[in-house]
């Protein structure tokens, strides 16, 4: 569906995108992970026709990106694109006729964008009557209104409190399972977990590494993720490695990598003697694995 190759792009002499490649398939939640200022955006602007590349090639469903293809893409910004003291309907007709649709076509969509996001009971609603999560949805249907093939969430939930980020991945799902295909910026790792088929990881305008949860695991080479609580950390650490665990910090937390699983009471009997407050065992996580790719990339 969306296929970008060899992408360069430089603002001045800073050069924000290296060879980027990245390809997304027909259906698929590609998510598109990277820190401030890896480049994601850039690359969304460059998808819509927003801004020239420097060289490389996008294509979308087959088509050399061009204004025509701006049909093919529904873009919701991080920034919601709503006129606060117009109502739902009237935001989303402002779009459709943006788009071109005659009034009858205009009717209809604007129904079906605001039921797809669950608004309709809120259509003559100002949108500054709405909540934050509302707003969110209404920004999603605006992306909606021209039946797109490709969508572009930028950080859809940033913001947001957790009940109204559970709404947005259900209706991120829903989506997904309408044969919509989506490409997804987050900061959030847990978001990009849940809802992503592949997960591509951006580091300084070019693609670390890429693929399902499954394929990125391999990046590690942890079976599972110690948590120890201690107030001996070194005597922890030393004891670890002398036992073939390797360490590592994410954030607050002491972690080790276990290279293979262990009953408990083994982990618990190479500490024998320290003091541990206490002991967790983790998966290995997209976090894990973002952080080491990141890190060392
Ligand atoms: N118009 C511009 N002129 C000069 N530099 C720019 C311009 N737009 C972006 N940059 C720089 O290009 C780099 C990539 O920016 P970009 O906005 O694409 O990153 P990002 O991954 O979207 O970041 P964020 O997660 O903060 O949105 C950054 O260093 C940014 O400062």
């Amino acid at each position: 569906m969306l296929s970008i190759e060899k992408l360069n792009k430089s603002y001045g002499k800073r050069q924000v995108l290296q060879d980027l490649t990245l390809y997304v398939a027909p259906g698929e939640i590609y998510g598109l992970l990277g820190a401030n200022g890896a480049g994601k955006t850039t690359t969304i602007n460059i998808i819509c026709n927003l801004l020239q590349a420097d060289s490389g090639t996008v294509t979308i469903n087959h088509q050399q990106v061009s204004e025509t293809t701006k049909n093919f893409i529904g873009i919701a910004p991080q920034e919601n694109l709503l006129y606060k003291g117009l109502s739902c309907e009237e935001n989303l007709k402002f779009f459709a006729k943006i788009y071109g649709l005659d009034r009858v076509k205009r009717q209809q969509r604007v129904k079906a964008a605001l039921a797809a996001v669950n608004l309709l009971d809120r259509a003559k609603s100002p949108v500054e009557t709405l909540s934050g999560g509302m707003q969110r949805r209404l920004n999603i249907a605006v992306a909606l209104v021209h039946q797109p093939k490709l969508i572009i969430l930028d950080e859809p939930t940033t913001g947001l409190d957790i009940e109204a980020r559970y709404e947005i991945w259900e209706l991120i799902k829903q989506l997904k399972n309408q044969g919509m295909t989506i490409l997804l910026t987050t900061h959030l790792l847990d978001e990009a977990e849940r809802l992503c088929n592949r997960i591509g990881i951006l580091k300084n305008g070019c693609i670390l590494a890429e693929g399902c949860l499954e394929d990125l695991r391999s990046y590690i080479p942890a079976k599972e993720i110690l948590i120890v609580q201690t107030d001996e950390e070194e005597e922890a650490i030393a004891r670890a490695i002398a036992c073939g665990f390797t360490p590592r910090r994410y954030g607050n937390d002491l972690a080790f990598w276990l290279s293979e699983h262990l009953e408990l009471k083994e982990i618990i009997a190479q500490f024998d003697g320290i003091a541990i407050d206490s002991i967790s065992r983790q998966p290995v996580r997209l976090e894990h694995i973002y952080m080491e790719l990141i890190q060392a990339g």
